[in-house]
């Protein structure tokens, strides 16, 4: 039985993303009064604290659906043999890309944003979350068909189906006959004009380019013209413009079944991973674990550079950071970056790359970077102790920082 306090317990969670909400442990005792599934898991000690078995994976799958309706008000189901997504991991990968977004593309929070999730898995947690708490748009592919519809229902009980389309994909596919495939492609076209935003954007960049204003419907609803429709995937084709803001992906991380023992392999200061291992073998083994799975994606990003801005993908293992650094060399994006993601006993990495050379992916700092940077210390001559105080010194050294845009 583990604590309540231990969620995301650890000394890892002062490296959160400082926007994740699991910063501050969610209390159980709310959760417990709310939601009657989640309750059933739970446990009272004498002084009524609730505790949850984290070693139980049917209380793990209660806790992230009741977290799910609670903080996002996503009803979500997840087959008994499927994995159970935690949400301050998600949480961290999410607003790593909004944040790449924001300081490396310059979006603003109006922008419209289209992205692919490779591997939605059985919640579609990563579209559910980035429609609903981001507004961003998601075309997600999933190769096992029980995922894919659980994936699917997901979608269809949240009314998220104007902004997540989910394709079937076979196993041996990351981008290759997803962004080219028609259905795809006029999904894609139709959200976009939807959103009426890229428009403009569109047009700048290209005036043929440019849809009539008039032929677009006023209720955004999903009624549009097959010819239209058409017409304007030819437009957009001949037009350079990026069809994708970015791509995102959680690979199967392992080559074989032996390798997923997260216990043993779990590093001994962070301890045991609290939560029972969930989720079938083929959503953790692919063959060649993950570095061959994001060697073909990175191969793949090649023939796709100009439809897609940025790239990114989690890596599960911190000693394959080298070979995938490696493998983002041959293929020379213009600019590339590397994360860390910290919550509770658990790190991930996370890596993004993009051709467009307008693109400074590198200015988005890890938080753990940032962190860990050693404080600025300024020794003042004692000589200039009598003619500085402490307020006029701190105006002086923050006119220099300013002065060398620090802050
Ligand atoms: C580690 S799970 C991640 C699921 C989900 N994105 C998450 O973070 O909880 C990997 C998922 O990718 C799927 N998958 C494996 N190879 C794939 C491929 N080539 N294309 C699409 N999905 C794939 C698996 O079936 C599984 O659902």
């Amino acid at each position: 039985m583990a604590p309540e306090k231990k969620f995301v317990s650890s000394k890892l969670n002062k490296f959160m993303h400082p926007r994740n909400p699991y910063r501050t442990p969610p209390s159980f005792k709310k959760l417990s009064m709310k939601f009657p599934e989640f309750r059933a898991y739970c446990t009272y000690d004498v002084s009524g604290k609730v505790h949850l078995d984290f070693k139980n994976p049917r209380a793990v799958r209660a806790l992230t659906t009741s977290l799910l309706d609670q903080d996002f008000d996503l009803k979500v189901s997840i087959p008994d043999d499927r994995l159970v997504p935690t949400l301050p991991l998600r949480l961290n990968y999410l607003l790593w890309i909004e944040d790449l977004l924001t300081h490396a593309a310059h979006y603003d929070s109006e922008h419209f944003v289209l992205a692919i999730d490779i591997g939605v898995g059985a919640a579609c947690v990563y579209p559910l979350l980035g429609a609903k708490r981001f507004g961003w748009c998601f075309v997600g592919t999933e190769s096992d068909q029980l995922s894919f519809t659980s994936a699917h229902t997901n979608v269809q009980n949240n009314n998220l189906q104007d902004k997540i389309f989910l394709k079937k994909v076979e196993s041996n596919i990351i981008f290759k006959d997803v962004i080219g495939e028609e259905k795809v492609k006029s999904w894609t076209l139709e959200c976009k004009l939807r959103s009426k935003v890229d428009i403009a954007e569109c047009s700048k960049k290209c005036a043929e380019c440019e849809p009539q204003a008039s032929q677009l419907n006023p209720q955004n609803e999903v009624n549009f013209d097959e010819g239209q429709v058409k017409a304007e995937i030819k437009k957009t084709e001949e037009c350079s413009t990026y069809l994708y803001d970015f791509t995102m992906c959680n690979p199967p991380f392992f080559s074989c079944e032996e390798e997923t023992d997260t216990m043993k392999k779990s590093k001994k200061d962070r301890g045991e991973p609290l939560s029972a291992p969930t989720g079938a073998i083929h959503e953790k083994v692919t063959e060649g674990g993950e570095i061959s799975f994001i060697t073909k994606m990175i191969e793949e990003s090649q023939l796709f550079k100009d439809k897609i801005r940025i790239f990114t993908t989690l890596i599960g293992t911190k000693a394959h950071i080298k070979l995938i650094k490696n493998a983002l060399s041959t293929a020379s994006p213009s600019c590339s970056v590397l994360t860390e993601f910290c919550q509770g006993r658990t790190m991930r990495w996370g890596v993004a790359w993009t051709f467009d050379p307008s693109l400074k992916l590198n200015q988005v700092k890890s938080k753990k970077d940032m962190a860990t940077n050693k404080p600025l210390i300024l020794m003042m001559p004692r000589s200039l102790m009598s003619v500085y105080s402490v307020p006029s010194a701190w105006n002086m050294i923050n006119k220099w920082l300013h002065h060398l845009k620090v802050i």
